[in-house]
């Protein structure tokens, strides 16, 4: 493999700061093992002055891989790690920090849901609300911001304040830090003890940061300081693939890089080495609509290779339907599944792909969690209907639904473990609406077993009521009631295939069992089609890309526009895009959830001339 010009200049680059421009394919990784290389065989630098930091474990690994194999397979003690590694280790070195000082992820979420329970909040959705919670915690932390003028968008800000504090105060009195506080922490540190902060300047002569775009405030903060004086600061990222906005990554910071070191060599690696030029061109066409970019001519390296393939479908069945029918031909046609990848914007937009994955047999693996939809409290309501429908009288699952919609079936009419509608109506023998109510509820039974799933749901919301109940809900607890609907609407379309109640019990519990077997075998789990969230992909390459539900409202992402605004789901989407190297087909949706939807915008820009 031989170097572009510009590979060659970045290798070589001296002393001082210099800013890698790169797009996506070019090479990055090639070019900053290979600058390692340099640095130890040609500049003389030894191994442990060198600091390479990455974004995830994943590529700090792959990084030391690629390089104890470029030196021959000896490894050379320099420093590979991510942001969140190097910072603690020198926390640990300076506080001598240990494991028992570290908040684990579930400790935090416990720490989260045990403050958010001393508050008076109404939660809809507590899985949602406390991952939201968290990730507003994190970014008050990452941007270095303050929390009396914090505006929190996922509950009042008041309330939110106290969260905030709570939160602080008990992992304070546990003696324990997150993920976030490690950061923060090695920036106190440098600020306050200069004498710290000179032996790691002496320590760490050279520095490459990979993924620069994805840094945040107090990253830069720190590495600005561990690189002062010298600088020697080699910053390789691409703005275009920017994509953690919502954790607080910045790439304004890359324009700030250029303020801060105004002496710093800039390259660009314009060379797209993986992808042919069909995808590099339809990628640069969406991703030129952005405004605040660093403007960059990219040219392929490969041939045209197959156009790029844009495919309307019905609705998100037929999606599945056609993407496994697409992934099965180009497995028998020799193709190995793990160069298969399709790509999404949301967990959910892949369910029916999941559920016919497993149907077929086609082995896949997910590595991120999947939330079951049969899971949420809607789609329990309505299997409780369809229970007792089917006969079943437990208490249990008569007060759960006996009042959605509104009955004013009061607990008192109920006795024992089971209940019966005589024992109902003997209860309310002096009170005719409430005898009428009862009647009705047993004829909504007994007419929904007759019912196909698909038409028991329409009736459930339509006639019985069940819409009008989510309606007041949503209203009670402030929720928006699109967001219930949605859940109802998805639940009612995956129900369309099954013939009987009991035919879609069997399939929700298949489904969920084999859900709950992967997620505990996640991390095991090397073969297979890829299934992954656009964010996932990145870094990654696959011979052929299906991107799905292209559609607006997907991507971009309804709920993630209002933050971070449609550039940064453009770069999203150009990340998806170019992590195809030869085959790559975007479909998009006409109808989704019983409602009309339109492609995309990215797609519009597809096809913009
Ligand atoms: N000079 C070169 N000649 C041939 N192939 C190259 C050259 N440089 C890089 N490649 C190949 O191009 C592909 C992309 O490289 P790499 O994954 O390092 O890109 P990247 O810049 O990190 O991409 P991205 O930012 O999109 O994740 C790899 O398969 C790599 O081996």
């Amino acid at each position: 493999m031989s170097f572009s010009k510009a590979q060659t200049e970045a290798v070589t680059h001296g002393k001082g700061p210099c800013l890698v421009l790169a797009g996506p394919g070019s090479g990055k990784t090639l070019t900053i093992v290979n600058r390692m290389k340099y640095l130890i065989e040609e500049l003389k630098v030894r191994p442990e002055e060198i600091l390479v930091i990455t974004f995830t474990k994943y590529a700090a690994a792959e990084m030391k891989n690629r390089f104890i194999q470029l030196m021959g397979n000896k490894s050379l003690p320099v420093t590979v790690g991510t942001f969140h590694g190097i910072y603690y280790g020198i926390l640990k070195w300076a506080y001598r920090f240990g494991p028992q000082n570290i908040l684990s992820e579930e400790e935090k979420y416990q720490l989260i849901r045990h403050v958010v329970n001393h508050q008076e909040i109404e939660i809809f959705d507590e899985e949602d609300f406390l991952q939201e919670i968290a990730t507003e915690i994190g970014k008050i932390k990452n941007n270095r911001l303050d929390i009396e003028e914090y505006r929190s968008v996922k509950c009042d800000p008041a309330a939110f304040c106290n969260i905030y504090r709570e939160y602080e105060n008990e992992r304070k009195r546990v003696r324990k830090i997150d993920f976030d506080d490690m950061l923060v922490l090695c920036c106190e540190l440098f600020q306050s003890r200069e004498d710290i902060l000179r032996m790691w300047q002496e320590k760490f002569q050279y520095i490459l940061i990979d993924e620069f775009q994805d840094i945040n405030q107090v990253q830069y903060d720190v590495i600005k300081m561990l690189a002062a004086p010298q600088n020697n600061l080699f910053a390789v990222g691409d703005d275009d693939q920017s994509i953690y906005g919502f954790r607080g990554a910045d790439a304004k910071l890359m324009f700030q890089f250029q303020k801060d070191f105004p002496d710093a060599k800039q390259i660009l690696l314009d060379i797209n080495y993986r992808s042919t030029s069909n995808i590099v061109e339809n990628a640069l066409k969406v991703i030129a609509n952005n405004e605040l970019r660093f403007e960059k001519a990219i040219h392929a390296n490969k041939e045209r290779g197959a156009s790029l393939h844009v495919q309307e479908v019905r609705d998100p069945v037929e999606e599945a339907e056609y993407v496994l029918d697409e992934i099965q031909s180009r497995i028998e046609a020799g193709g190995k599944p793990e160069d298969i990848a399709v790509l999404f914007r949301i967990h959910t937009d892949a369910r029916p792909l999941v559920e016919g994955m497993m149907e077929r047999k086609i082995p896949f693996q997910m590595r991120e969690h999947m939330p079951n939809v049969y899971n949420h409290f809607i789609a329990k309501d309505i299997r409780t209907y369809f229970k007792m429908a089917l006969g079943s009288r437990e208490r249990q699952e008569f007060l759960q639904i006996m009042n959605r919609p509104k009955r004013y079936i009061g607990r008192d009419s109920l006795s024992g473990k089971t209940v019966a509608f005589e024992d109902l109506r003997r209860f309310y023998c002096d009170k005719d609406w409430m005898l009428d109510r009862v009647d009705q509820f047993e004829w909504d039974l007994k007419m929904l077993v007759k019912m196909a799933p698909y038409a028991a749901i329409q009736y459930l919301r339509k006639r019985i009521g069940y819409d009008d109940f989510l309606r007041e809900y949503a209203k009670e607890r402030k929720v928006k009631i699109n967001d219930l609907f949605e859940v109802l609407a998805e639940l009612e379309e995956a129900s369309r295939p099954f013939a009987t109640l009991e035919e879609w019990f069997t399939h929700v519990e298949e489904y969920t069992n084999a859900l709950k077997l992967r997620e505990k075998k996640r991390e095991e789990i090397r073969d297979g089609v890829r299934l992954m969230t656009m964010h996932a992909a990145k870094g990654l390459e696959f011979d052929t890309v299906y991107i799905i539900e292209a559609n607006e409202g997907q991507v971009p992402y309804k709920k993630a526009l209002k933050e971070q605004g449609v550039e940064e789901e453009r770069r999203l989407f150009y990340v998806a895009m170019t992590r195809a190297k030869e085959v790559l087909k975007i479909i998009y949706v006409k109808n989704k959830n019983g409602k009309e939807t339109s492609p995309s915008r990215f797609v519009d820009e597809l096809f913009l001339v």
